[in-house]
């Protein structure tokens, strides 16, 4: 396992880390799995999923080989992670146009309510082995929830920077109540990763962020859970929401192990869905553009895309080449509208997670994805996450409009409920 930089191709190997080479580029984990017998991995992954409390319960360290093969297992720190439901819902089959199967993966599921659980999991693991215990990161409050949550299993301490503004205060305080010093600023994410560029090595802290290698080969184990639950056998598209761009990245990772190891035979397509306020990616591939244009001014009620400049862009790029990706952005009243119909659906997310039922409709609609393909949607973070996005949607005045199930004021008394049940 090597850490190799995507701009300059140099090769550091993991002990020394860093999140950035010299020339500025980020860095990328390399494994050799040219020793793997990939019959026997796929029985050892296959065992594992009937482990109790150990390591290999998780739904990430069950994938070890793939992930972070010569971790001592003393340093891993899960909270048996992963393990997330896999859903085919028809209502969302039929909200979104299409005649096939439409999953919906429910990283919603995970302890700290977040896909950043699968990442940090093994950023946290990592980052004790080398010896810290202070931890940090920058985040809109998902980032920091899983930080502060893997931080106090590990008994160690967890420094968090969040905007002042335009994030969801659920998510700050279950960051807090994890015991974090969070440290609220003025600014965004973007800025808050300028900072790490300039003050990280000073700091000596361990940085969390998914500019950190070790938190992308966690999130690839997504989607081989999905692959793994589906018998190896992927649906046509896997469509993801982009904010900072690791889950792409790692999505993008994670397909080519498995088609690397002939564990699938074919790999599926991606579709990158973005809000529009904060689309610089999509703004990017659209245009036809190699370079991208940090949005200096993002905003989507969807917080936890509030992202303009996506550091893993660059990674990204690479998925959509490899996998004949596609992008599209959609309206944050698309979003919410998608999001209230997952929330019916009974599985629900957050406003984020709901780009990508958005998008899903919105591709087929335009016919970019055929009605007759299969696809699986990332359900990134719960409902729960942003319970202001709730209240405004369901007890707003405007927002509701096209969804049908609202409160109903009437008198307890037995005629009216009863008449109301007739
Ligand atoms: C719930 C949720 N969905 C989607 C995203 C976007 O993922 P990424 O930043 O990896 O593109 C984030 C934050 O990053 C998030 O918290
Ligand atoms: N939505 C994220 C922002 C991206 O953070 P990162 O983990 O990719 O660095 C958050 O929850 O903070």
């Amino acid at each position: 396992m090597k850490l190799v930089c995507v701009d300059c191709s140099k090769e550091v190997p993991t002990h020394l880390f860093d999140y950035q080479c010299t020339c500025g580029g980020l860095f990328d984990i390399i494994h050799d799995t040219s020793d793997i017998d990939a019959e026997w991995l796929k029985r050892v992954f296959h065992e594992r999923l009937s482990e109790r409390m150990t390591p290999y319960a998780s739904g990430v360290w069950r994938y070890k080989e793939l992930i972070f093969p010569g971790l001592p297992e003393e340093y891993i720190t899960t909270k048996y992670e992963g393990n997330t439901g896999l859903y085919a819902s028809a209502l969302i089959q039929s909200y979104v146009g299409s005649n096939s199967k439409v999953w919906l993966k429910a990283q919603s599921e995970n302890p700290s309510g977040s896909f950043k659980d699968n990442g940090m999991t093994v950023a946290v693991s990592h980052g004790r082995s080398l010896g810290y215990q202070r931890f940090t990161c920058t985040s809109t409050g998902n980032t920091s929830s899983s930080l502060a949550m893997y931080a106090a299993l590990a008994d160690g301490e967890s420094y968090v920077f969040v905007p002042n503004k335009n994030i969801s205060l659920n998510k700050v305080m279950q960051t807090l109540a994890y015991g974090a010093k969070v440290i609220s600023f003025e600014g965004t994410y973007d800025d808050g990763i300028r900072f790490y560029e300039q003050y990280s090595k000073e700091l000596g802290l361990y940085i969390c962020n998914s500019i950190n290698p070790f938190r992308i080969e966690g999130q690839k184990s997504i989607v081989y859970e999905i692959a793994q639950y589906l018998n190896w056998n992927l649906p046509d598209w896997v469509v993801i929401p982009g904010g900072a761009l690791s889950n792409v990245t790692a999505l993008g990772k994670g397909l080519q192990d498995l088609k690397n190891l002939g564990f699938i035979e074919k790999v599926p397509r991606v579709a990158l869905v973005q809000a529009e306020g904060v689309s610089p990616f999509h703004r990017m591939v659209a245009g036809g553009h190699t370079e991208l244009t940090p949005e200096p001014n993002p905003y989507t009620r969807a917080s936890a895309l509030n992202i303009g400049n996506p550091p893993s862009w660059k990674k990204a790029l690479r998925t959509l080449e490899e996998t004949n990706g596609v992008t599209c952005s959609v309206t944050d009243q698309e979003i919410l509208d998608a999001k209230a119909w997952v929330d019916k659906s009974g599985i629900g997310c957050e406003p984020a997670s709901a780009a990508t039922v958005a998008g899903l409709r919105k591709l087929i609609a335009e016919q970019v994805i055929d009605k007759d393909e299969t696809a699986v949607c990332i359900l990134t973070g719960n409902m729960l996450k942003d319970t202001d996005a709730l209240q405004e949607y369901h007890l707003g005045e405007s927002t509701q409009a096209s969804y049908p199930n609202k409160i109903v004021l009437a008198q307890l008394a037995f005629e009216e409920i009863g008449a109301m049940l007739s």
